[in-house]
């Protein structure tokens, strides 16, 4: 029987050879399976706080190995990547910090970074460089069932080196993600915070805010709501259903930059309204169509999200 190809290509040679993923949720576990999938790591360790969800993991058969704890998974790794929330970050890289050899990269996912970067930083032993990243890649899920090895596949890894990190610890990180079919593009991690707080960070809260209010509407919420949410509230409650201890972290980390867009969008929701209450059709037509054109040009750069689900699970 002829065997499935992969979904990317498989390395002959592993980027790293002894790879150490802490947090064991829908990313860390997406990163061990396409790591194993794809031979990026010789040998892949696992760790979480949690024992179910290392269980969890070892039923899985996620990686080559389960540790206790995370300080016993960072030993004698070349490549650390940090899977927690947001706000966890510190602690951790102050737990393995005595492990982490020399000449080690450490990183992490974190969906927000100047407060990784800040947190992280003090724990840092001499010779090992940190290369943060955050692959904008995800879903409403959350745990180690959740993860799948082609989530990356054709979606941006952001990388937010600080200044003055080693460039050969950066190629190595680059290398690592695009292995994992990523595109990789670098900036800096204030640039980041401000970037996604518009694409990523603004719309969960909105989300979140809109299913609230409407479960608020106790007379239309056991029937109406739910049988006729067959369009965009539909859409709405999948992205509100996104972890909570995730989320509040983001918005706890990145507040000065969510605060600033949401400013700017009370602004602009208080154009609409006004159009909407004198009956101005021609601000509203205008402002529809403005927005219909930015929605066409992701679509013809391959950037819409149920195309690229497709050829994710293709
Ligand atoms: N979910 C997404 O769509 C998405 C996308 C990109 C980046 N991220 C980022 O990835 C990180 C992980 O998110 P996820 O969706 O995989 O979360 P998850 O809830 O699925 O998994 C997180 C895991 O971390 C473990 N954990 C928490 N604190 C810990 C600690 N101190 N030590 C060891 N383990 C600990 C938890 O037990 C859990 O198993 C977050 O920082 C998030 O911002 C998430
Ligand atoms: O598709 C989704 O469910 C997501 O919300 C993924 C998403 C995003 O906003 O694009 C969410 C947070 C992460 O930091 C990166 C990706």
């Amino acid at each position: 029987m002829a065997s499935v190809p992969a979904f990317a290509p498989r390395r002959d040679e592993p980027v790293f050879a002894r790879l150490a993923i802490i947090g064991i949720g829908l990313i860390g576990s997406s990163i061990a399976r396409a790591a194993k999938e794809l031979n990026l790591a010789g040998t892949i360790v696992l760790a979480d706080r949690d024992a179910a969800v290392r269980q969890r993991a070892r039923e899985l058969d996620l990686g080559h190995a389960i540790a206790e704890t995370a300080a016993e998974a960072a030993v004698d790794a070349d490549h650390v990547i940090l899977c927690v929330p947001v706000g966890a970050c510190g602690e951790v890289a102050a737990e393995i910090a005595s492990e982490l050899k020399s000449g080690a990269i450490l990183s992490d996912v974190g969906s927000v970074k100047g407060s990784v970067v800040d947190a992280v930083s003090p724990h840092l032993p001499e010779g090992v460089s940190f290369v943060p990243a955050h692959p904008v890649a995800g879903t409403e899920n959350s745990g180690p069932d959740a993860g799948f090895p082609s989530l990356f596949l054709n979606r941006w890894c952001i990388l937010t080196p600080p200044e003055g990190t080693d460039p050969s610890a950066i190629a190595k990180t680059r290398q690592f993600w695009e292995g994992m079919g990523a595109l990789v593009e670098v900036m800096s991690a204030q640039h980041h915070d401000l970037v996604l707080a518009v694409t990523s960070h603004l719309p969960h809260l909105i989300a979140y805010n809109i299913v609230g209010t409407a479960e608020d509407l106790e007379a239309v919420t056991q029937s109406e709501v739910i049988k006729f949410s067959a369009g965009g509230f539909r859409d709405f409650t999948r992205i509100a259903a996104s972890d909570p201890t995730m989320w509040r972290d983001v918005f706890l980390h990145n507040k000065e930059a969510v605060l600033e867009m949401l400013g700017r969008f009370n602004e602009d929701l208080a154009l609409l309204t006004r159009a909407i209450r004198y009956g101005d059709g021609e601000t509203l037509h205008k402002h529809f169509t403005r927005t219909r054109a930015i929605r066409r040009g992701i679509v013809a750069l391959g950037q819409e999200k149920p195309e690229t689900e497709k050829l994710r699970k293709d």
